[in-house]
């Protein structure tokens, strides 16, 4: 039985009406011409994938060029299980699975990635709790969620006003940290991707989570469509599409982005790749100590993959698979795409764009969907040879580039400089001096969170305190989450110029690196 369309069309504030701005038919396919009209999704642009946009000119992908491709992905992975007859009943029952609602998630998905990508997330993360002590701290989908559902305006409701389909699809991970859904999901045993805490710290709840408590009530509206069909914590198909097509967009760009740069070395990919190959037996008789304690030599990284893959995701992880895809790894890197130094000729770029081809059409064409997928998995999933591809291509990329001291170096300055322009900031906020000076846009966010957080302070637990908040504690944590919000929205450049200017160190007045 298929869901009534008119529920999953379902808008916050609106209804189902459409609004004179409107230009597209389908409901959906307004929801994302709302998007990418937004500030929000032009900022993008400026935003790490991996490094600075602006350090790399042209070669490496952003956090816009990254989203145009995971929405294209999304849609062609969309138009071939709605065309294929096995699954038309399937995605019915389970909610459907509409292309305008993959493609306008998709673009949405990374809204609320922060300056400096993974890394001012995880900074922003430690200071949202530690020094503003908001339980929710900080995490990228939530704050893409928070971005369409409450701090990006339109006409006259908060929000972009989205239907209730592309709000769930935007859901990777449909709880919040600590409370919803109850029991909560790192309860489970085993929890979904992302559910559990991050390592060494039980308290902190859920690692990844697709909302905050203020946009509690608006998830659970945006879940209404689809309750019964799916668990509580499960994505809901167009979210397992997007989800997926995010995992073969950037496993497939990054390791091109650094072969483009030269970055990525033919020797190194080939000697570690192929030390496995070479050693695999004799390596899967070692205790797990002794392979840790000996990561750096040839093959060890590579067999310490296999063992984690084995550990979290034993419902796919096969050991011939996995042979299976070092080995046509290798092949298509170190005998293909790294076998000549990229040097931006012609032929250079018909390389990567032959590699690229491929390997997106591979992994496109080998996507299932399954009624009753395992609990680390959504409904939409890679086949298990190919799901063993792009672990290793994921491993390329973290083993030959994040994991390289240059880049660390970098990386510690940048983290640096968030923590600084976060307390600058708020320096500024709290000057009673400066109140009539501040940037309005930095008023209006305290008064917005203040305005949620007032609606919670009856149930402490949903907040994540134990006790009620008096005013001064609710005013504290609203300031503190209007920070992190305005740092949120700033591009890697506008962070450092306004830093710079917050130091003393700019020159400049009225520039257009930022609007105040
Ligand atoms: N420590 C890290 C981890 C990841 N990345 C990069 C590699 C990929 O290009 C991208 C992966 O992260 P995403 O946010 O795109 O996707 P995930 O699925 O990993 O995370 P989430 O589910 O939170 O979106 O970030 C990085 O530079 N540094």
């Amino acid at each position: 039985m298929d869901v009534p369309e008119d529920q999953r069309a379902r808008r916050l504030f609106g209804g189902g009406a459409m609004a004179p701005g409107n230009l597209a038919a389908s409901p959906f396919r307004v929801d994302r011409d709302r998007i990418v009209s937004s500030p929000h999704f032009a900022r993008l642009g400026g935003v790490t994938q991996v490094i600075s946009p602006g350090g790399s000119g042209l070669l490496v992908h952003n956090r816009l060029t990254h989203s145009l491709k995971v929405a294209q992905v999304a849609r062609a992975i969309t138009e071939r299980l709605t065309a294929d007859p096995r699954y038309r009943d399937l995605l019915g029952k389970l909610g459907g699975c509409d292309a305008d609602v993959v493609e306008a998630a998709a673009l949405a998905h990374d809204l609320g990635h922060p300056p400096f990508g993974h890394l001012g997330e995880r900074i922003l993360d430690t200071v949202a709790r530690q020094r503003f002590s908001l339980p929710d701290g900080f995490e990228g989908n939530a704050q893409s969620y928070r971005i369409v559902t409450s701090t990006e305006i339109r006409g006259e409701t908060i929000g972009l006003d989205l239907t209730a389909a592309v709000r769930a699809a935007m859901l990777k991970y449909p709880w919040t940290r600590h409370t919803y859904p109850q029991p909560h999901v790192r309860f489970l045993d085993p929890p979904p991707r992302g559910a559990s805490p991050p390592p060494g710290d039980p308290t902190r709840g859920s690692a990844k989570f697709g909302a905050y408590v203020t946009e509690l009530n608006d998830l659970r509206q945006a879940r209404e469509p689809f309750r019964g069909r799916l668990a509580d914590w499960q994505q809901t198909v167009e979210a397992s599409v997007m989800d997926t097509a995010d995992d073969i967009a950037y496993a497939i760009h990054d390791v091109e982005d650094f072969h483009r740069v030269g970055v990525l070395q033919q020797g190194s990919v080939a000697t570690e790749l192929m030390a496995w190959q070479r050693d695999a037996d004799e390596l899967r008789a070692l205790p797990d100590a002794t392979v840790d304690a000996t990561a750096r030599r040839p093959g060890r990284s590579v067999e310490q993959l296999r063992r984690t893959l084995r550990r979290k995701d034993s419902w796919i992880a096969c050991d011939d698979a996995f042979r299976a895809a070092v080995e046509h790894v290798r092949l298509e890197l170190v005998d293909g795409l790294l076998a000549a130094p990229f040097d931006g000729s012609i032929e250079a770029e018909q390389g990567v764009a032959r590699f690229s081809a491929r390997w997106t059409r591979r992994l496109i064409d080998a996507i299932e969907v399954r009624p009753d997928p395992p609990v680390r998995s959504g409904h939409v999933l890679l086949g298990q040879a190919q799901w063993h591809e792009v672990q290793v291509l994921k491993f390329v990329h973290h083993r030959f580039v994040l994991a390289r001291p240059d880049l660390a170096l970098h990386q510690r300055g940048q983290a640096r400089s968030i923590e600084l322009l976060v307390e600058a900031l708020h320096d500024w906020l709290v000057d009673p001096e400066e109140t009539a000076r501040l940037p309005r846009r930095i008023h209006d966010l305290v008064e917005l969170s203040e305005a949620e957080m007032a609606g919670l302070v009856d149930d402490p637990a949903t907040l994540g305190l134990i006790t009620r908040p008096t005013r001064a504690e609710l005013t504290a944590m609203a300031r503190g989450r209007a920070i992190i919000d305005f740092v949120a929205s700033l591009t890697d450049g506008q962070a450092v110029a306004l830093l710079d200017a917050l130091s003393g160190r700019s020159r400049q007045l009225w520039t257009d690196s930022f609007v105040l």
